[in-house]
């Protein structure tokens, strides 16, 4: 019988940024397949039961269930949420040590099934984690992203949508850098629908480079306020990882700014961090090199030292 080709997902760690993605994926209705890893098993397969209890109510047919390594082998795409997470007040780069061991393990299991397909990683420091992951693995660079500063682009485009009193999906900015404490904005391109927000400042009086200022720095900041207050950030994860998963699977070209490696790009070499890239099937079809002012690359470089730096023990 001739059998269809079906999108295969799996997440590798089912605690709350892996579940809040597997949850915001079904209810998308983006794949066909969802296989649930977790080193605590019981876990694994308790969330399996628990999601497809909602799938009558989905959008289109999946099907859930906890796995084994051996179900990466003919996955399209492996999503790795596993590992420690960040106590309040702790930064990302403090889990490097012991998420970089975690990941060499968990990244050689799923090689050993044979898996040829592209992985997506979230773990903190996310930036760091996608180096790893792609050296350990031996695939292309093309085929493994991190989330990078999606997450933080959505926040500072949420920000803005609330201050200019705008649909945040006419908002027209970026972060880049590490997914992290050093990472930037960049306002050099940004427009708030038509308009450059340069222009908006000249003509504007009640708009105010302070109050942008600020809002930067809340965005920055975002994740240690929520941890804060509940312990642990995922929602927005969750449904950042989906939108890059809808790109790669349904062959978008959109240009997101997700963690990739530079070989030259930004002047930069050897390292991988949030940049816009166009994402499609193929994984990271091409990293957009887009003109920074003199300050923003300055700021960037630093972020790239910083990551370099930080690296240099672990790999
Ligand atoms: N990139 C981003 O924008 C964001 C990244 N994160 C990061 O995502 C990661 C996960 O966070 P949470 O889900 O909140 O943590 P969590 O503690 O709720 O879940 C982590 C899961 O990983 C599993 N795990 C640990 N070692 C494993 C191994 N060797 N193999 C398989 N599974 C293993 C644990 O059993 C647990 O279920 C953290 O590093 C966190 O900092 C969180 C939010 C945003
Ligand atoms: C935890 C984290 O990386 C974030 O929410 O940005």
């Amino acid at each position: 019988m001739h059998k269809e080709k079906v999108n295969r997902v799996v997440v590798v760690g089912t605690g709350a940024v892996g579940c809040s993605y597997a949850y915001s994926l079904i209810n998308q209705g983006v794949v066909e397949e969802l296989v649930l890893i977790d080193v605590n098993e019981a876990k694994a397969e308790g969330e399996a039961m628990d999601l497809n209890h909602g799938i009558p109510f989905a959008p289109s047919p999946i099907q859930v269930w906890s796995g084994s390594y051996e179900d990466c082998g003919s996955a399209d795409l492996v999503v790795i949420t596993a590992g420690l997470a960040q106590k309040p007040g702790e930064t990302r780069l403090q889990l490097v040590e012991k998420n970089t061991k975690i990941f060499k393990e968990i990244v050689n299991n799923i090689m050993a099934s044979g898996f040829n397909g592209i992985f997506l990683v979230a773990t903190n420091p996310v930036d760091i984690l996608t180096y790893v992951t792609w050296k350990e693995s031996g695939l292309p660079k093309e085929r493994v992203i991190g989330s990078g500063t999606v997450l933080d682009t959505a926040r500072l485009r949420f920000a803005l949508g609330q201050y200019f009193n705008v649909d945040t999906r006419n908002v027209h900015a970026a972060i880049i850098g590490e997914h992290g404490d050093t990472e930037l904005p960049v306002w050099s391109r940004t427009m708030i629908g038509m308009e450059h927000i340069d222009t908006i400042l000249k003509y504007k009086e009640d708009i105010k480079k302070e109050s942008l200022d600020d809002i930067f720095i809340h965005v920055r900041d975002a994740a240690y306020q929520i941890i804060e207050r509940k312990g642990a950030t995922y929602y927005g994860i969750g449904m950042s990882l989906v939108r890059i998963t809808k790109a790669i699977l349904n062959n978008e070209n959109s240009i997101l700014t997700v963690s990739a490696y530079l070989n030259g790009e930004y002047g930069q070499e050897d390292v991988y961090i949030g940049v816009p890239a166009k994402i499609n099937r193929s994984g990271i079809q091409e990293v957009i090199e887009i003109k920074l002012n003199d300050q923003e690359q300055e700021q960037f470089q630093r972020s790239v030292s910083i990551l370099k730096e930080t690296m240099k023990p672990v790999i």
